[in-house]
């Protein structure tokens, strides 16, 4: 008998906008389906990944040199992890994916986005999640609730205008992949949002 694929779902949104949050709600009524879940995230998921991520998070570097770690952190936990675990059947869910590129390195920092594409191409010709979950909050609620919380990291530190463009560049890629991307206004309360979640996680067969 051949293995039904698992599911691959991703979480994405500016920093504050909740991700965190609600991922383990998310993975709690996976949980309930008694399918294999597989928790990750990007950069990072394999031990080179997380090495990389500590780079990406913490060292001044070229915007380029930038995204070219997130991709080959993204690379190695395709390979390692999420090609693997979707072929046994296994659903992986993952802070972060490729649209987080699109934001941070397109949006923020200004790269080419042909230069995106291309990596995505070259990296994940195939494969896109099966469902995106973008948390979408104005700046100042997101802000807010980082500053409440937490060290901010290099990325958590840019002013405003960076995250703005970030957040244009996840609506349109929401905007263009309609049919794996579901918005979530994470201005509401987190009950609220539970409530949401729970009824698209129901409706995913
Ligand atoms: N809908 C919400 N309402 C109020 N506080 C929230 C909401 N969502 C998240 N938070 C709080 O905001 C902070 C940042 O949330 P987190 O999930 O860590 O964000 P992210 O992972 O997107 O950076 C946490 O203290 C969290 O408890
Ligand atoms: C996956 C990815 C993340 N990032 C950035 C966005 C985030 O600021 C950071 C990862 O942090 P994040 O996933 O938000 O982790 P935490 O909630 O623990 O801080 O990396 C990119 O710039 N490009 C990418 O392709």
């Amino acid at each position: 008998m051949t293995q039904t694929r698992g599911k691959f779902i991703t979480f994405e949104g500016i920093d504050g906008a909740g991700k965190s949050t609600h991922i383990r709600f998310v993975a709690d009524l996976i949980a309930t389906r008694g399918v294999e879940l597989v928790s990750s995230r990007e950069p990072g998921g394999t031990p080179l990944g997380e090495k990389l991520r500590e780079l990406v998070l913490h060292e001044k570097m070229h915007l380029e040199t930038e995204a070219l770690l997130v991709f080959a952190s993204r690379r190695e936990h395709i390979a390692q992890v999420i090609a693997p675990a979707l072929e046994r059947g296994a659903w992986v869910i993952s802070d972060r994916f490729t649209d987080a590129s699109f934001a941070y390195q397109g949006g923020g920092r200004g790269l080419d986005l042909a230069k995106i594409e291309a990596l995505e191409q070259w990296v994940h010709p195939q494969l896109q999640p099966d469902l995106t979950f973008l948390f979408d909050v104005p700046l100042e609620v997101a802000r807010a609730r980082l500053d409440a919380t937490r060290e901010l990291d290099k990325f958590e530190r840019e002013q405003s205008d960076f995250f703005s463009a970030a957040r244009a560049q996840y609506l349109r890629r929401a905007e263009q992949y309609p049919h794996r991307f579901r918005i979530i206004d994470s201005s509401q309360t987190i009950p609220q949002i539970q409530v949401q979640l729970a009824e698209i996680m129901g409706k995913l067969a």
